[in-house]
Protein backbone atom coordinates (compact mmCIF):
# COMPACT_ATOMS: atom_id res chain seq x y z
CA UNK A 1 0.00 0.00 0.00
CA UNK A 2 1.65 3.45 -1.03
CA UNK A 3 1.94 5.49 1.65
CA UNK A 4 0.97 8.75 -0.23
CA UNK A 5 -2.51 7.41 -0.77
CA UNK A 6 -4.73 9.95 1.04
CA UNK A 7 -6.55 7.28 2.92
CA UNK A 8 -3.59 4.90 3.24
CA UNK A 9 -1.73 8.34 4.89
CA UNK A 10 -4.89 9.30 7.13
CA UNK A 11 -4.82 5.11 8.55
CA UNK A 12 -1.04 5.92 9.35
CA UNK A 13 -1.07 8.77 11.04
CA UNK A 14 -4.10 7.93 12.76
CA UNK A 15 -2.40 4.93 13.85
CA UNK A 16 0.89 6.73 15.09
CA UNK A 17 -1.29 9.48 17.07
CA UNK A 18 -0.17 9.71 20.27
CA UNK A 19 2.24 6.97 20.31
CA UNK A 20 6.14 6.91 20.94
CA UNK A 21 7.98 6.43 17.85
CA UNK A 22 11.05 5.43 17.27
CA UNK A 23 12.54 5.34 14.03
CA UNK A 24 14.74 2.38 12.78
CA UNK A 25 16.41 3.27 9.12
CA UNK A 26 18.17 1.39 6.64
CA UNK A 27 21.07 3.57 5.51
CA UNK A 28 21.57 2.65 1.13
CA UNK A 29 18.73 3.00 -0.52
CA UNK A 30 16.93 4.58 1.80
CA UNK A 31 18.47 7.93 2.90
CA UNK A 32 20.64 7.79 0.10
CA UNK A 33 19.94 7.21 -3.63
CA UNK A 34 22.02 3.53 -4.59
CA UNK A 35 24.74 5.18 -6.34
CA UNK A 36 27.80 3.04 -8.97
CA UNK A 37 30.60 3.68 -6.13
CA UNK A 38 29.74 3.21 -2.80
CA UNK A 39 32.32 5.95 -1.28
CA UNK A 40 30.09 8.54 -2.93
CA UNK A 41 26.84 7.12 -1.15
CA UNK A 42 26.70 10.86 0.78
CA UNK A 43 23.77 11.67 2.56
CA UNK A 44 22.96 15.38 1.42
CA UNK A 45 22.59 18.07 3.60
CA UNK A 46 18.41 17.99 3.59
CA UNK A 47 18.19 14.75 4.48
CA UNK A 48 20.97 15.28 7.75
CA UNK A 49 18.47 18.04 8.84
CA UNK A 50 15.85 16.52 8.59
CA UNK A 51 17.25 13.16 10.43
CA UNK A 52 18.82 15.69 13.25
CA UNK A 53 15.03 17.23 13.29
CA UNK A 54 13.52 13.72 14.30
CA UNK A 55 16.24 12.78 16.26
CA UNK A 56 15.28 16.30 18.16
CA UNK A 57 11.75 14.11 19.13
CA UNK A 58 12.06 10.32 18.36
CA UNK A 59 14.98 7.97 19.16
CA UNK A 60 16.16 7.20 15.54
CA UNK A 61 18.53 4.49 14.71
CA UNK A 62 20.13 3.81 11.66
CA UNK A 63 20.64 0.31 10.94
CA UNK A 64 23.51 -0.62 8.08
CA UNK A 65 25.02 -3.35 6.19
CA UNK A 66 27.87 -0.66 6.33
CA UNK A 67 30.65 -0.85 8.57
CA UNK A 68 29.84 1.10 11.68
CA UNK A 69 32.79 4.29 11.44
CA UNK A 70 31.75 4.38 7.84
CA UNK A 71 27.93 4.79 8.71
CA UNK A 72 28.83 7.09 11.45
CA UNK A 73 31.35 8.85 9.06
CA UNK A 74 28.59 9.08 6.19
CA UNK A 75 25.57 10.50 9.03
CA UNK A 76 27.70 12.66 11.37
CA UNK A 77 24.94 12.61 13.69
CA UNK A 78 25.66 12.50 17.51
CA UNK A 79 22.04 12.29 18.94
CA UNK A 80 21.41 9.06 16.30
CA UNK A 81 22.16 5.39 17.72
CA UNK A 82 24.31 3.04 14.53
CA UNK A 83 23.60 -0.22 13.78
CA UNK A 84 26.54 -1.37 11.63
CA UNK A 85 27.69 -4.79 9.67
CA UNK A 86 23.61 -5.65 9.48
CA UNK A 87 23.23 -5.27 13.48
CA UNK A 88 26.44 -6.71 14.84
CA UNK A 89 28.07 -3.97 15.54
CA UNK A 90 25.92 -1.21 17.92
CA UNK A 91 26.84 2.43 19.33
CA UNK A 92 24.97 4.94 20.18
CA UNK A 93 24.63 8.22 22.65
CA UNK A 94 25.39 7.83 26.45
CA UNK A 95 28.52 5.36 25.50
CA UNK A 96 26.23 2.27 24.04
CA UNK A 97 28.08 -0.10 22.52
CA UNK A 98 27.69 -3.66 21.91
CA UNK A 99 28.99 -5.98 19.66
CA UNK A 100 27.38 -9.23 18.93
CA UNK A 101 30.25 -11.90 20.63
CA UNK A 102 28.96 -15.09 18.53
CA UNK A 103 29.52 -12.60 15.71
CA UNK A 104 33.16 -12.00 17.49
CA UNK A 105 34.31 -15.15 17.44
CA UNK A 106 33.51 -15.69 13.59
CA UNK A 107 36.16 -12.44 12.52
CA UNK A 108 39.01 -14.58 12.20
CA UNK A 109 36.78 -16.97 9.28
CA UNK A 110 35.96 -13.66 7.59
CA UNK A 111 39.87 -12.71 7.84
CA UNK A 112 40.64 -16.61 5.78
CA UNK A 113 37.77 -16.25 3.81
CA UNK A 114 39.38 -12.31 2.43
CA UNK A 115 42.26 -13.44 1.70
CA UNK A 116 41.09 -16.50 -0.49
CA UNK A 117 38.56 -14.02 -2.20
CA UNK A 118 41.36 -12.06 -2.89
CA UNK A 119 43.76 -14.91 -4.40
CA UNK A 120 40.79 -16.43 -6.31
CA UNK A 121 38.79 -13.99 -7.80
CA UNK A 122 41.98 -11.54 -8.81
CA UNK A 123 41.46 -12.72 -12.49
CA UNK A 124 38.06 -11.23 -12.44
CA UNK A 125 38.07 -7.25 -13.50
CA UNK A 126 35.57 -5.29 -11.64
CA UNK A 127 35.00 -6.70 -8.28
CA UNK A 128 35.51 -4.91 -5.39
CA UNK A 129 35.58 -5.71 -1.98
CA UNK A 130 34.24 -3.77 1.00
CA UNK A 131 35.22 -5.36 4.67
CA UNK A 132 33.00 -4.53 7.11
CA UNK A 133 34.17 -5.39 11.02
CA UNK A 134 31.57 -8.26 10.92
CA UNK A 135 30.96 -9.01 6.72
CA UNK A 136 32.78 -8.89 3.75
CA UNK A 137 30.90 -7.54 0.45
CA UNK A 138 31.58 -8.51 -2.64
CA UNK A 139 30.71 -5.67 -5.14
CA UNK A 140 30.38 -6.88 -9.20
CA UNK A 141 28.38 -3.76 -10.21
CA UNK A 142 30.93 -3.57 -12.10
CA UNK A 143 31.65 -6.74 -13.17
CA UNK A 144 30.81 -8.09 -17.14
CA UNK A 145 27.46 -10.02 -16.98
CA UNK A 146 29.69 -12.82 -18.76
CA UNK A 147 32.08 -12.78 -15.48
CA UNK A 148 29.27 -12.83 -13.44
CA UNK A 149 28.41 -16.54 -13.02
CA UNK A 150 32.49 -17.42 -12.23
CA UNK A 151 32.34 -14.80 -9.97
CA UNK A 152 29.02 -16.16 -7.84
CA UNK A 153 30.26 -19.97 -7.76
CA UNK A 154 33.81 -18.90 -6.33
CA UNK A 155 31.94 -16.60 -3.94
CA UNK A 156 29.92 -19.87 -3.00
CA UNK A 157 32.64 -22.29 -3.19
CA UNK A 158 34.35 -19.61 -0.03
CA UNK A 159 31.55 -19.74 1.82
CA UNK A 160 31.04 -23.40 1.74
CA UNK A 161 34.18 -24.15 2.86
CA UNK A 162 33.81 -21.74 6.01
CA UNK A 163 30.93 -23.14 7.81
CA UNK A 164 30.72 -20.11 10.55
CA UNK A 165 29.73 -17.94 7.51
CA UNK A 166 26.86 -17.68 5.85
CA UNK A 167 26.17 -15.97 1.82
CA UNK A 168 23.53 -12.78 2.09
CA UNK A 169 22.38 -11.16 -1.19
CA UNK A 170 22.12 -7.47 -1.84
CA UNK A 171 21.87 -4.95 -4.69
CA UNK A 172 24.97 -6.11 -6.94
CA UNK A 173 26.37 -7.56 -3.81
CA UNK A 174 27.52 -11.06 -2.15
CA UNK A 175 27.44 -10.47 1.28
CA UNK A 176 29.14 -12.92 3.70
CA UNK A 177 28.80 -12.96 7.20
CA UNK A 178 29.25 -14.56 10.45
CA UNK A 179 26.45 -17.57 10.39
CA UNK A 180 24.63 -16.82 14.03
CA UNK A 181 21.31 -15.97 14.69
CA UNK A 182 21.77 -12.49 14.62
CA UNK A 183 20.82 -10.30 11.85
CA UNK A 184 18.92 -6.55 11.45
CA UNK A 185 15.67 -7.73 13.37
CA UNK A 186 17.27 -9.40 15.93
CA UNK A 187 19.28 -5.45 16.69
CA UNK A 188 16.30 -3.62 16.30
CA UNK A 189 14.45 -6.07 19.16
CA UNK A 190 18.05 -5.68 21.14
CA UNK A 191 17.60 -1.61 20.62
CA UNK A 192 14.51 -1.65 21.70
CA UNK A 193 14.77 -3.38 24.91
CA UNK A 194 18.29 -0.99 25.68
CA UNK A 195 16.39 1.93 25.14
CA UNK A 196 13.45 0.87 27.25
CA UNK A 197 10.96 0.91 24.27
CA UNK A 198 9.47 -2.51 24.27
CA UNK A 199 6.22 -1.56 25.59
CA UNK A 200 2.57 -0.78 25.09
CA UNK A 201 2.50 2.81 23.45
CA UNK A 202 5.46 2.67 21.37
CA UNK A 203 5.34 1.88 17.71
CA UNK A 204 8.78 1.63 15.78
CA UNK A 205 8.86 2.04 12.42
CA UNK A 206 11.87 0.71 10.31
CA UNK A 207 12.26 1.94 6.38
CA UNK A 208 14.46 -0.32 3.97
CA UNK A 209 14.84 -1.67 0.53
CA UNK A 210 16.82 -4.27 0.37
CA UNK A 211 16.54 -7.92 1.64
CA UNK A 212 18.30 -7.84 4.80
CA UNK A 213 15.31 -5.22 5.88
CA UNK A 214 13.07 -8.23 5.27
CA UNK A 215 14.71 -9.11 8.89
CA UNK A 216 13.40 -6.16 10.51
CA UNK A 217 10.08 -5.73 8.89
CA UNK A 218 9.11 -9.48 9.99
CA UNK A 219 10.92 -8.54 13.57
CA UNK A 220 8.31 -6.05 13.75
CA UNK A 221 5.04 -7.44 12.76
CA UNK A 222 2.33 -7.01 15.75
CA UNK A 223 4.79 -4.52 17.52
CA UNK A 224 5.30 -1.52 14.81
CA UNK A 225 5.59 -0.73 11.15
CA UNK A 226 7.46 -1.59 8.01
CA UNK A 227 7.96 1.10 5.61
CA UNK A 228 9.64 -0.63 2.18
CA UNK A 229 11.56 1.87 -0.17
CA UNK A 230 11.13 1.52 -4.12
CA UNK A 231 9.43 -0.10 -6.64
CA UNK A 232 7.48 -3.61 -5.49
CA UNK A 233 8.85 -6.57 -7.64
CA UNK A 234 8.82 -8.68 -4.89
CA UNK A 235 7.27 -9.47 -1.92
CA UNK A 236 7.91 -7.89 1.35
CA UNK A 237 6.77 -8.15 5.16
CA UNK A 238 6.49 -4.38 5.02
CA UNK A 239 2.87 -3.46 5.62
CA UNK A 240 3.74 -0.23 3.43
CA UNK A 241 5.58 1.31 0.49
CA UNK A 242 7.66 4.19 -0.54
CA UNK A 243 8.98 4.69 -3.66
CA UNK A 244 12.35 6.79 -3.85
CA UNK A 245 14.37 8.30 -1.32
CA UNK A 246 12.87 12.09 -2.16
CA UNK A 247 9.71 10.58 -1.05
CA UNK A 248 10.88 9.60 2.11
CA UNK A 249 12.27 12.84 2.73
CA UNK A 250 8.28 14.03 1.92
CA UNK A 251 7.67 11.15 4.77
CA UNK A 252 9.92 12.87 7.42
CA UNK A 253 8.45 16.38 6.48
CA UNK A 254 5.17 15.28 7.19
CA UNK A 255 6.29 13.42 10.50
CA UNK A 256 7.40 17.07 11.37
CA UNK A 257 4.63 18.70 10.48
CA UNK A 258 2.07 16.42 11.76
CA UNK A 259 4.35 16.83 15.22
CA UNK A 260 5.03 13.10 15.44
O1 LIG B 1 21.95 -2.05 4.82
P1 LIG B 1 22.25 -0.94 3.87
O2 LIG B 1 22.49 0.39 4.53
O3 LIG B 1 21.22 -0.84 2.77
O4 LIG B 1 23.62 -1.35 3.16
C1 LIG B 1 23.63 -2.43 2.23
C2 LIG B 1 24.92 -2.38 1.45
O5 LIG B 1 24.95 -1.07 0.86
C3 LIG B 1 26.12 -0.69 0.12
O6 LIG B 1 26.08 -1.32 -1.14
C4 LIG B 1 24.96 -0.94 -1.91
O7 LIG B 1 24.95 0.49 -2.11
C5 LIG B 1 26.07 1.00 -2.88
C6 LIG B 1 25.97 2.53 -2.90
O8 LIG B 1 24.72 2.96 -3.38
C7 LIG B 1 26.03 0.38 -4.28
O9 LIG B 1 27.12 0.85 -5.06
C8 LIG B 1 26.10 -1.15 -4.15
O10 LIG B 1 25.98 -1.76 -5.43
C9 LIG B 1 24.97 -1.66 -3.26
O11 LIG B 1 25.10 -3.06 -3.02
C10 LIG B 1 27.37 -0.99 0.89
O12 LIG B 1 28.48 -0.78 0.06
C11 LIG B 1 27.39 -2.37 1.54
O13 LIG B 1 28.49 -2.50 2.40
C12 LIG B 1 26.12 -2.54 2.36
O14 LIG B 1 26.10 -3.81 2.98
Amino acid sequence: MHLFEPEVKRELLDRLAGEQIPLFLDYDGTLTPIVDDPSQAVLDERMRELLASLAERHSVALVSGRDLPTLQGFARLEQVYYAGSHGFDIAGPGGLKQRNAEGEACVEELDKAQAELEGRLANIAGWALERKAFALAVHFRHVAEGEREQLAATVQEIVAAHPKLRLGHGKMVFELQPDVPWDKGRAVLWLLEALGLDKPGVTPLYLGDDWTDEDAFKALQGKGIGIFVGELERETAAQYQLSSVEEVKQFFELLLQEGQ
